[in-house]
C-alpha cells in the first residue's frame, strides 16, 4: 500500500450551473467542493471510508466568479483515533491572469468509518515543521472550543 498523503489540491474551472442569481459561485456550492477535498484528503490519510462529523470556521473572503480556475487545498493538521481535522483553503483566479486569491477557508472533520459506520482507527500524523506545529496546536484549542459551543447549542437538540 501507499504511504498515506496528506494534502489533496482538486483543480476545476466553475461552471454556470455553480452560479447563483447575482452571477457568482453558490456558498452551497463551494461548501460541496469542501466537501468533496475533504474528503479526498481523509480517505488519501487514513485509506479508508470517511464521513463528515464537523464543518466550522467558514469564512467567505471573496466571490468567485463563473469560468474561474479554483484550487481547493486539504491538509491534515490534526488526528486523533479515528478523526482527521482538515484545514481547507479555497482560491480562485481567472484562467487568463492566473492571480490567485484566497476566497474561503474553513476547517472540516472527518471520521474513518467501517461499513457499519463504526469509527476506526487511522494512521496518526505527527507535525514537524514549526508551520505544522503551530497549525496542530490551533486545532487542539478549537477542539476546546468546540466543547463550549456544543454546550451552548444543546438547546437546540431535541
Ligand atoms: C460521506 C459523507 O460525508 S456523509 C455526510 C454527512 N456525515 C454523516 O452522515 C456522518 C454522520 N455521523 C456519524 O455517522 C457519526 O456521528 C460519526 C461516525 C461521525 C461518529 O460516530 P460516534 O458514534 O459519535 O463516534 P465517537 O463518539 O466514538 O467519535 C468518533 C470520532 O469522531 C469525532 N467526532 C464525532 N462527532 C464529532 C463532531 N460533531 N465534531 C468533531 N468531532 C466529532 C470524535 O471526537 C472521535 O474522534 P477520535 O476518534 O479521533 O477521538
Amino acid at each position: 500500500m501507499n504511504a498515506p498523503q496528506r494534502d489533496i489540491t482538486l483543480r476545476f474551472l466553475a461552471e454556470p450551473q455553480d452560479v447563483n442569481f447575482g452571477g457568482k459561485v453558490h456558498g452551497g456550492a463551494v461548501m460541496k467542493w469542501i466537501d468533496l477535498a475533504a474528503y479526498a484528503c481523509a480517505a488519501g490519510w487514513s485509506g479508508r471510508y470517511c464521513v463528515t462529523a464537523y464543518a466550522g470556521g467558514i469564512r467567505f473572503i471573496a466571490p468567485i466568479h463563473v469560468g474561474s480556475l479554483v484550487e481547493v487545498e486539504a491538509k491534515v493538521i490534526y488526528t486523533g483515533n479515528s478523526s482527521m481535522h482538515i484545514a481547507l483553503e479555497v482560491n480562485a483566479c481567472d484562467p487568463k491572469s492566473l492571480n490567485r486569491r484566497q476566497t474561503t477557508n474553513c476547517i472540516v472533520i472527518m471520521v474513518a468509518v467501517d461499513q457499519n459506520g463504526h469509527p476506526e482507527s487511522i494512521p496518526q500524523w505527527k507535525p514537524t515543521t514549526e508551520a505544522d506545529k503551530k497549525q496542530n496546536a490551533t486545532a487542539v484549542r478549537l477542539m476546546e472550543m468546540r466543547k463550549k459551543i456544543g454546550e451552548e447549542m444543546e438547546i437546540f437538540v431535541d
